[in-house]
C-alpha cells in the first residue's frame, strides 16, 4: 500500500486525483491538503504528494516535500527558473527523494510530443496552439512550453532552419509568444477543458497534430503510474515521458 497525500485537494485536479487514489487498491488517500492547512501535519505518514496547486508559492510546497522524505509527483504549471533552483537545492540535501514535474499526465499529450518533435525535423515552418478553460492560471501552458522546447531541440539537433516569417506584428502578441523560437498561441474558451494542436507546414502541405482532454480524467493513469514509480526514480525529473 502506497500512502499518498494530495496538495491543491479541492481544486478541479486535486478533486479528480481524490477520487483516483481512493479508487485504487494499492493505494491509500492520507491527506486532503488545501490552501488553509497546515502542510507538515498533511504530510504526516505520507510516501507520496501528489501537488495539483496553482503556480504561486509551489516551489514552497515541493521544497517541503522534500526535507520531509515525501516523494512529489507535481501536476502544476507555470514554474520559474528560480523555482525549480530551490527544489534542486532542497533535493540537493535528500537525494534519495523524486520529483516529478508533469506539465501533462495524458497519455496522449506525452505521445503528440513525441510525434510532434519528429515531424518538426521534417517542416519548414512548425506553430503550436493551446487551448483551455478560461479559469487557466498560467499562459502559456505548461504542456505548450514543454511542446515547444521538445520541438525547438529536435530542430537544433537535425539542424532545421528557424521556421519561416516576415511579419512585423502591428500588435503586441499578435504573432503569439516565443519558446525557444517557437511560436506558441494560447486560446481561453469556456466550454474548453485542456486541448492543443501542433500546426507544420510545408510546400503545398500541412500537417496537424492534435490532442484533446475532454475530462480530467484523462489525467489519471499518468498520476497513478507516477504514484507507483515515483519511490524507484530519486532527483528532479522533468515530463512523463521519462517514465513511460
Ligand atoms: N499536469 C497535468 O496533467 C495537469 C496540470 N494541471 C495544472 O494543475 C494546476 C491546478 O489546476 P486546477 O485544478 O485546474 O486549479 P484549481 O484552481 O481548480 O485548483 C488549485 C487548488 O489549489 C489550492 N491551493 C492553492 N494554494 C495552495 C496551498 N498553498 N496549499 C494547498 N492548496 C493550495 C487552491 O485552493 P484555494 O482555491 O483555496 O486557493 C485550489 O483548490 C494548474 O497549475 C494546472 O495548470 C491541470 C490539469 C492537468
Ligand atoms: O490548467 C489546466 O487545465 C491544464 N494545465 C496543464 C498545462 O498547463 O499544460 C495541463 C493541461 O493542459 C491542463
Amino acid at each position: 500500500m502506497i500512502s499518498v497525500a494530495v496538495i491543491g485537494a479541492a481544486g478541479r485536479m486535486g478533486k479528480t486525483t481524490c477520487d483516483a487514489v481512493e479508487a485504487a487498491a494499492d493505494l491509500t488517500l492520507s491527506a486532503r491538503i488545501g490552501s488553509g492547512d497546515d502542510l507538515l501535519a498533511g504530510l504526516k505518514g505520507a510516501q507520496v504528494a501528489v501537488v495539483m496547486t496553482g503556480p504561486e508559492g509551489v516551489d514552497d510546497i515541493v521544497a517541503t516535500c522534500v526535507e520531509q522524505g515525501v516523494h512529489a509527483v507535481v501536476g502544476t504549471t507555470g514554474w520559474t527558473e528560480a523555482g525549480l533552483a530551490k527544489v534542486q537545492a532542497a533535493l540537493a540535501s535528500k537525494p534519495e527523494v523524486g520529483v516529478l514535474l508533469a506539465p501533462n499526465f495524458a497519455l496522449g499529450a506525452v505521445l503528440l510530443m513525441r510525434f510532434a518533435a519528429e515531424a518538426a525535423k521534417h517542416f519548414e515552418s512548425v506553430e503550436v496552439v493551446e487551448l483551455h478553460h478560461p479559469n487557466k492560471a498560467d499562459a502559456p501552458s505548461g504542456t505548450a512550453r514543454h511542446t515547444a522546447q521538445q520541438i525547438a531541440a529536435a530542430r537544433r539537433e537535425a539542424g532545421v532552419a528557424p521556421s519561416p516569417d516576415a511579419t512585423t506584428a502591428a500588435l503586441d502578441g499578435a504573432r503569439g509568444a516565443d519558446v525557444d523560437g517557437v511560436r506558441v498561441h494560447s486560446v481561453r474558451l469556456r466550454g474548453l477543458v485542456a486541448h492543443e494542436e501542433v500546426l507544420l507546414g510545408g510546400p503545398g502541405e500541412q500537417l496537424t497534430i492534435r490532442h484533446d482532454s475532454f475530462d480530467r480524467i484523462s489525467f489519471m493513469p499518468g498520476v497513478l503510474l507516477a504514484v507507483r514509480q515515483i519511490a524507484g526514480r530519486p532527483g528532479l525529473v522533468q515530463g512523463l515521458e521519462h517514465y513511460l
